[in-house]
């Protein structure tokens, strides 16, 4: 039997009577009904609409979106189709979540609960799209979410008022968007206080910061030094018909995102997926044949691989998350790099063997704020004391590698924040603390476009041990 014939066996004509639930009050909070099983056609889009909202529902408890959707996909039948709608759809409603809770907030009776204002937010997102990039009809969108909402136990009852919103935002589009965009939740879809911080830290450019990160991210990648030239591989790209421009020494943007499946030469390892600005750390690090080297905080090991396509060092991996560090294994096996991998804590030292290291790369763990156009969930996710913690954390990180360098040797700090107290302010206080000498590096790193720039919000500080 065929997949598709699975899937229609699966899909009665009608939606299931959906369950409700004994009490609806909103003072309880129930948890979400995730595993649910709506009865819609898996290729509808009634179908992505409730999966996508069931994925941001989960983000606004604290599921990374990533995350959230796979566990909609595990509990759910989808094709790649449908995961692809119900990804783009989620991806969008993040990207606008600030304009359409400020919309239904306008528009709804009372609060909604948790699902009911995550399929109004998808649903919003698809109305709002700008017409060259709307997927859907409008009134597609309006039918299909309401059929969304009558499949579920948690959306159900609310079938009438979200038909009820939709039709009015449709018929009184521009008024109520002049007005919600007054709100500069709305207008820039950030929480308050990221706003706030943005400002305070970049008063000339948050504005370009902050509409930068509602950007879609373009698909670089970087040529492997080890196995082809820039000039081989552009011409590979040309006769595959991809357009591509190089936007760095190893950096190539391609004119359209595609599958890595779909990428030349990317099985057999000719190039990685990795942002314009991390492929600075490599070269930066300044990596010879024969060194001792160590990324600290390695998974998903861009920067290890990278840096073992320039050299051929002895790289200890390390990382504390033993899942993400399976992932440095898998890239090094696509190159064909050797690396020893270590899943450990860089702030304590118990791994290491006493022999110091000539070269520290230390991409310390961030609030990740300069990345919000790869992860548009990450403003929604975190909180304002969470940059101070990270701080702190690397802060001992930091302080724990420089140990372990040896006399002349260099480590370079790297973030992939916004924020100066993750970067510049801890650079600063890292030299003081350990007199390190700071050498020449490119500091923050603004995520704004402009020509010749295409890359992510980092930060660099390379520091050199006296001899
Ligand atoms: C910014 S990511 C690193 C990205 C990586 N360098 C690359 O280019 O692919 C930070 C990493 O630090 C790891 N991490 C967090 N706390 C750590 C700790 N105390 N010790 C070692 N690694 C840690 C996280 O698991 C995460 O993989």
């Amino acid at each position: 039997m065929n997949k598709r014939s699975t899937l229609t066996l699966k899909s009665p004509a009608k939606p299931a009577a959906p369950k409700l639930r004994s009490s609806h009050a909103r003072d309880l909070k129930p948890a979400l009904q995730t595993s649910f099983q709506t009865g819609l056609k898996a290729d509808s889009l009634a179908y992505s609409l409730i999966g996508a909202a069931n994925a941001i529902a989960q983000v606004k408890t604290g599921t990374n979106l990533p995350q959230a959707l796979a566990q909609v996909w595990a509990k759910h039948e989808t094709t790649p189709q449908t995961r692809g709608a119900m990804q783009d759809i989620a991806y969008r409603a993040m990207r606008q979540l600030g304009q359409s809770e400020v919309l239904t907030a306008q528009m709804a009776p009372k609060a909604p609960e948790a699902l009911v204002s995550a399929l109004l937010s998808c649903a919003l997102a698809l109305l709002t799209a700008p017409d060259e990039v709307k997927p859907y009809e409008d009134f597609t969108v309006v039918d299909q979410t309401v059929t969304a909402a009558e499949s579920h136990p948690d959306t159900a009852r609310a079938k009438g008022m979200i038909n009820a919103v939709l039709r009015r935002f449709l018929r009184e589009r521009k008024v109520l968007l002049d007005a919600a965009l007054l709100q500069p939740v709305a207008k820039w879809n950030y929480p308050q206080w990221w706003i706030d911080a943005v400002k305070t830290a970049w008063p000339q450019r948050w504005q370009e910061i902050l509409a930068s990160g509602n950007n879609t991210p373009p698909l670089t990648l970087r040529i492997n030094a080890r196995k082809t030239s820039m000039a081989d591989y552009l011409a590979k790209l040309e006769q595959a018909g991809m357009a591509a421009t190089q936007i760095g020494p190893y950096a190539v943007r391609l004119a359209k995102p595609v599958g890595v499946q779909l990428i030349p030469g990317f099985a057999e390892g000719l190039v990685s997926v990795q942002d314009a600005g991390a492929q600075l750390a490599a070269p930066l690090l300044d990596v010879q044949d024969g060194m001792r080297v160590l990324d600290a905080c390695a998974a998903p090991g861009g920067k290890t691989c990278h840096i073992l396509e320039l050299a051929e060092a002895q790289v200890t991996a390390l990382d504390a998350d033993p899942k993400r560090l399976a992932r440095v294994g898998e890239n090094l096996e696509r190159l064909h790099l050797q690396a020893t991998l270590k899943p450990a804590d860089a702030q304590s030292n118990g791994w290491w063997d006493g022999q110091p290291f000539d070269r520290i790369l230390a991409d310390v763990p961030c609030t990740a704020s300069g990345i919000v156009r790869r992860h548009p969930d990450i403003r929604w996710l975190r909180r304002k004391g969470d940059t101070l913690q990270l701080a702190t954390l690397s802060g001992k990180i930091l302080d724990n590698l420089w140990q372990m360098l040896a006399p002349g040797g260099k480590l370079l700090f790297v973030t992939c924040s916004l924020w100066p107290q993750e970067s510049e302010a801890q650079a600063a206080a890292f030299a003081l603390r350990n007199q390190a000498v700071r050498l020449d590096a490119p500091g923050q790193l603004l995520p704004v476009g402009g020509s010749g720039q295409d890359h992510d919000g980092l930060f660099y500080a390379l520091f050199q041990k006296n001899a």
